[in-house]
């Protein structure tokens, strides 16, 4: 790049605000699949969620009010707290209602829950790839981050304990 072009380009100078809050977190029961015949039992973790808010702070320097991110993440957690949590985008899984019933087909044996018990996520498998991927297109779909600033990025980290996290972003198209 010559140094006209470099010249010529308006920096933008943008900023991060970095949420972890004890409260962005939720725990729920799943299964990891690992192939079309191979999944783990049934458990749970505590998942713990953090978000990345980068955008241009206005005038008075802040990117909207961040007690309003917390809301809406905190809100986004509790949704999911206390379920046990099923894939509906699984190559390997297949799912029917039965009454009362959401009963779970893998490698040719049914596994029943009980409707009352479950969420079922648009999502492939219950990882934290997945759910980083979900959280992070639910605050945007959702629209109501974007009513708070209009930020350049965003990104989800999702753990499912110390040490062990996926992150999925999102950034404003240009
Ligand atoms: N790529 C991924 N691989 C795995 C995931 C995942 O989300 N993405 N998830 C799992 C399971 O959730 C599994 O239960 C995790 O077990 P583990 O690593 O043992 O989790 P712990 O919290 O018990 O961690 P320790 O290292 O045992 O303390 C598997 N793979």
């Amino acid at each position: 790049m010559t140094a006209s072009t470099a010249a010529e380009l308006t920096t933008v100078e943008l900023t991060t605000v970095e949420l972890f809050k004890d409260a962005m977190k939720f725990s729920a029961g799943h299964f990891t699949i690992f192939s079309e015949d191979r999944r783990e039992r049934m458990h749970g973790h505590n998942f713990a969620v953090q978000i990345s808010i980068t955008g241009e702070p206005d005038d008075n320097g802040m990117m909207g009010d961040y007690g309003q991110f917390k809301r809406i993440a905190i809100a986004l957690c509790d949704s999911l707290d206390e379920w046990f949590l099923l894939p509906g985008r699984s190559p390997h899984l297949t799912l029917r209602e039965d009454g009362e019933y959401v009963v779970a087909e893998f490698a040719g044996r049914a596994i029943p829950f009980l409707r009352s018990d479950v969420q079922v996520l648009p999502v492939r498998n219950i990882t934290v790839e997945e759910l980083a991927r979900y959280l992070c297109d639910r605050l945007i779909d959702e629209g109501k981050v974007l009513a708070v600033a209009p930020i350049h990025r965003l990104t989800v980290k999702v753990s499912s304990g110390p040490g062990q996290q996926a992150v999925a972003g999102w950034r404003r198209p240009v």
